[in-house]
């Protein structure tokens, strides 16, 4: 039996030990001498003054305990995790209500519409970019999906799968295991947040090309809205005017509900080849990642960390690709052996991989930690063109350090690529700085304007797979096309005329 933390990510069993924590705190000292790294405890939720919800919704699938609405009022992100430390208890939702079936749903959006109250579709609440925040809303309930958890219907034939929207990552494939088919999507929240969410916000799994993005897993979408059901056929593919699932994937709770999907599914790897490799300049391991990006090779790993991640994470003070292949029908080491080729130059070390996946799986818990000594440990991710790359690199990086500079004196932005495409890489930036304890979200606040100006100004995008939820809404609204932009409020007033869906989300909200 595990319990959730109420204030930042994960399990409270699975926080970093003592003997973690004094590690990453000697760690910072040795680079921060002068950082002041005194701990801090988050408060009892219990002592937090919480507000008195203003609704009085019917039946047992609403909870308005105080507890229950403190832990669904925002998600994951360094702000949030800042937020809770600091006993700021900010908006709250009114109401936290949990569907058992799709007619719950229909319910909840039936009552809200009529009493004038938003409602917050909520998968897992890992959102890191205030999309499942009450932020300025009236009146507003948060519908918990978590009870909607089942593999409804496998077809082998097809390797797909009907599954529940609310479903968590962990289930979902034990609940696949038996039929020995994988969904094969595992983004780095992945114990924590649900099939639902993933759609919502087209979220991008751990693999590094081809079928890691969840959209190019969709095969059709069961949707909830306030106009009624939208269901998709069951098609590999078709060329019938624009697709009804590209318009809600990624709509973020805006549109609709998303109850349901078939879901394409793989068979489990069975072959798999990896490697590291060192390499002494930068601008050569960018080099080989783009040569291996465009061979047709298709790494399921493609992860080139730079200098300071590797030093971080990796334990190597050069650059270092973590390369992996794998496949469930056939043998893959011919594979690895050409995409070396391709790294030539670069040196082969043993090691670097198995480093990087420890690290990896227990960063979100380091952040907090870190976040409770006063240090500012967040990330940002974007994706541009390889011919901008070089470019946006300098341009971005030069902002954070600034930034850096001006709200805490010093600090360390480092970079990787998270998924490479044939055109482009997605760099993916960690800020590692000393805060000052009561200020840490303005001080972040202020780095990440100043990141999301130079990443807008360089032409990338303002998110490659964390979304846009009320955090990136004006650097959005800046890098979609102004006539989609309002093709898409005409989208939302059609199927949610009363825009109460997760106001502010994706669309400026009506003056
Ligand atoms: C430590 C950490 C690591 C992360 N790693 C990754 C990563 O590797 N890849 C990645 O893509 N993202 C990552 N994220 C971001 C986040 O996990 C994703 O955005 C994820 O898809 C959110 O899923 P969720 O179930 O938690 O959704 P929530 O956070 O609950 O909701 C996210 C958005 O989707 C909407 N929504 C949720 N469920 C539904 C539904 N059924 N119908 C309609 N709308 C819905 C919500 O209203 C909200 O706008 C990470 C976050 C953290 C904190």
């Amino acid at each position: 039996m595990t319990t959730r933390s109420w204030w930042g990510w994960g399990n409270v069993e699975d926080a970093v030990t003592p003997e973690e924590r004094r590690a990453l705190v000697e760690r910072v000292r040795a680079v921060l001498p002068d950082a002041d790294l005194t701990f801090h405890s988050p408060p009892d939720p219990a002592s937090l003054e919480v507000p008195e919800s203003r609704i009085q919704p019917p039946g047992e699938i609403y909870s308005t305990d105080p507890v229950d609405r403190l832990a669904h009022a925002r998600g994951q992100a360094y702000r949030d995790v800042t937020r809770n430390l600091a006993g700021d208890v900010g908006q709250l939702p009114d109401a936290v209500a949990r569907p058992r079936t799709e007619q719950d749903v229909v319910d909840v959006l039936d009552w809200c519409g009529s009493n004038g109250v938003a409602v917050i579709p909520f998968g897992g609440g890992t959102s890191v970019v205030g999309g499942v925040e009450p932020r300025d809303l009236d009146r507003a309930v948060t519908m918990d999906l978590q009870r909607l958890d089942r593999v409804l219907e496998v077809d082998p034939t097809s390797r797909a799968a009907r599954i529940q929207a609310g479903v968590l990552g962990p289930s979902l494939e034990a609940q696949l295991k038996p039929h020995d088919l994988t969904l094969r999507h595992f983004p780095q929240s992945f114990e924590f947040s649900t099939l639902g969410g993933w759609l919502a916000t087209r979220a991008g799994g751990h693999y590094a090309t081809l079928y890691t993005h969840v959209d190019d897993l969709t095969e059709s979408l069961r949707v909830v809205t306030p106009q009624g059901i939208s269901e998709s056929r069951r098609l590999p593919g078709s060329g019938a005017g624009p697709s009804p699932d590209r318009l809600f994937l990624g709509s973020e709770g805006t549109l609709g509900v998303i109850t349901e999907a078939w879901m394409r599914l793989q068979e489990p790897p069975a072959h798999r080849a990896g490697a590291s490799v060192r390499f002494a300049s930068w601008e050569r391991a960018v080099e080989a990642t783009r040569l291996i990006a465009q061979s047709g090779l298709y790494p399921a790993n493609c992860r080139l960390l730079d200098p300071a991640e590797a030093f971080l994470n990796a334990g190597s003070a050069q650059a270092v690709l973590v390369l992996a292949f794998e496949s469930a029908d056939h043998p893959v080491d011919v594979k690895l052996a050409r995409a070396l080729e391709l790294c030539g130059g670069g040196e082969v070390v043993e090691g670097a991989a198995q480093q990087w996946r420890k690290s990896f799986l227990r960063m979100p818990y380091q952040r907090d930690a870190m976040a409770q000594h006063g240090m500012i440990t967040e990330t940002f991710e974007t994706a541009c063109t390889w011919d901008r790359f070089p470019e946006l690199h300098a341009t971005v990086t030069e902002a954070a350090t600034r930034a850096l500079r001006e709200m805490c004196g010093i600090g360390v932005v480092t970079c990787r690529f998270t998924h490479v495409y044939p055109d482009g890489p997605a760099p993916y930036y960690g800020i590692y700085a000393p805060g000052r304890w009561g200020g840490l979200t303005a001080q972040w606040d202020e780095i990440k304007a100043a990141v999301s100006e130079a990443l807008i100004a360089s032409g990338g995008t303002i998110t490659h797979h964390h979304a846009v939820g009320r955090d990136h809404m004006p650097w959005y609204t800046r890098q979609r096309p102004d006539v989609f932009g309002a093709a898409l409020s005409g989208a939302k007033a059609a199927l949610d005329p009363q825009g109460l869906l997760n106001p502010g989300v994706l669309t400026p909200r009506p003056t």
